[in-house]
């Protein structure tokens, strides 16, 4: 992406924690300034203000964006302190705070919602984003652009979606990770060294990742061509595949549950 605007105008990041600091490294390889960068954090990683980026100083009236990305809980306390006008494209990461709470506080602004994930660290994330109605077909492209130099994005239909795409693939991660963590365990439950079935659990996750985004294909179809008919594959689907206490009603009570979290905390 081009950022000669936003290195010219600036780019404030409001709250820069794990998934602000993810998105802003991705930013910086890409080329984003050091110096066009202003953080807002009570406890900012050191390198920061080394790199030359503006810690806790006095922000630019009008920067090109805004990124939100404190928790959801710090809203009520973080947005009455901001204020940007028509010329700023607000972009926020928090769970379940809606786009009309963003426009109570700045009703000029073109806002954007985004529900990025954690591999953007590397590059590898997935945004979905949704814009206000001040949000026209500019200021999406500006966002994507954005969002897209740590991954991939798409564009939602509706604000409605976005509980439902939080729970999948803004927490997903963490359901892989323990994914990998329950693996492990059970391998070391069949007598395989804790070293050794975390190398093999982290290394199937990955390589199966991979081969679903390079073959593009039904996972289904994947998971088929593992399952040998009267082998080990099929014996072990068959507990996980189980209908009543299998992984898909689990997986189900999972996203429901993180999605019913989204819509609390944007009350
Ligand atoms: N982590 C994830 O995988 C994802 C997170 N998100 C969203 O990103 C947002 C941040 O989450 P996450 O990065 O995990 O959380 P973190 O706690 O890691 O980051 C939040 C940061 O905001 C700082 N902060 C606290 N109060 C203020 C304030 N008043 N002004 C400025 N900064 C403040 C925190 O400092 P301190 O730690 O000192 O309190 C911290 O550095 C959340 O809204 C979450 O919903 C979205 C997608 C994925
Ligand atoms: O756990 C959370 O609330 C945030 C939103 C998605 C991932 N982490």
């Amino acid at each position: 992406m081009d950022f000669s605007d936003l290195n010219a105008r600036g780019l404030v990041l409001v709250g820069c924690g794990r998934m602000g600091g993810a998105l802003l490294d991705g930013w910086l390889k890409n080329g984003l300034a050091a110096r066009a960068v202003h953080v807002v954090d009570p406890n900012p990683r050191a390198e920061l203000s080394d790199l030359g980026i503006s810690v806790n100083g006095k922000l630019p009236a009008a920067p090109a964006v805004l990124v939100i990305a404190v928790k959801p809980q710090m809203m009520a306390d973080v947005l009455p302190r901001l204020s940007v006008g028509a010329g700023t494209l607000v972009i926020s990461v928090a769970a379940g705070v809606t786009l009309a709470a963003y426009e109570a506080a700045f009703p000029a602004a073109p806002i954007v919602r985004a529900m990025p994930n954690t591999p953007a660290a590397i590059g590898q994330g997935i945004t979905a984003v949704i814009g206000n109605a001040r949000a026209g077909e500019a200021e999406m492209a500006l966002a994507e652009a954005l969002l897209s130099a740590v991954g991939r994005v798409v564009r939602l239909e509706g604000e409605d979606q976005m509980d439902a795409v939080t729970a999948l693939s803004g927490s997903g991660p963490a359901y892989v990770f323990h994914m990998i963590e329950a693996m492990a365990a059970a391998g070391e439950a069949e007598g395989l060294s804790a070293a050794l079935a975390l190398d093999l659990a982290r290394a199937t996750v990955a390589g199966a990742g991979a081969l679903a985004v390079h073959e593009d294909a039904d996972p289904a179809r994947l998971r088929e061509a593992v399952t040998s008919p009267g082998g080990t594959t099929a014996a072990g689907l068959k507990e996980l595949m189980d209908p009543k206490a299998g992984l898909p009603p689990l997986m189900r009570r999972t996203i429901a549950a993180a999605a019913a979290r989204g819509r609390e905390l944007g009350k």
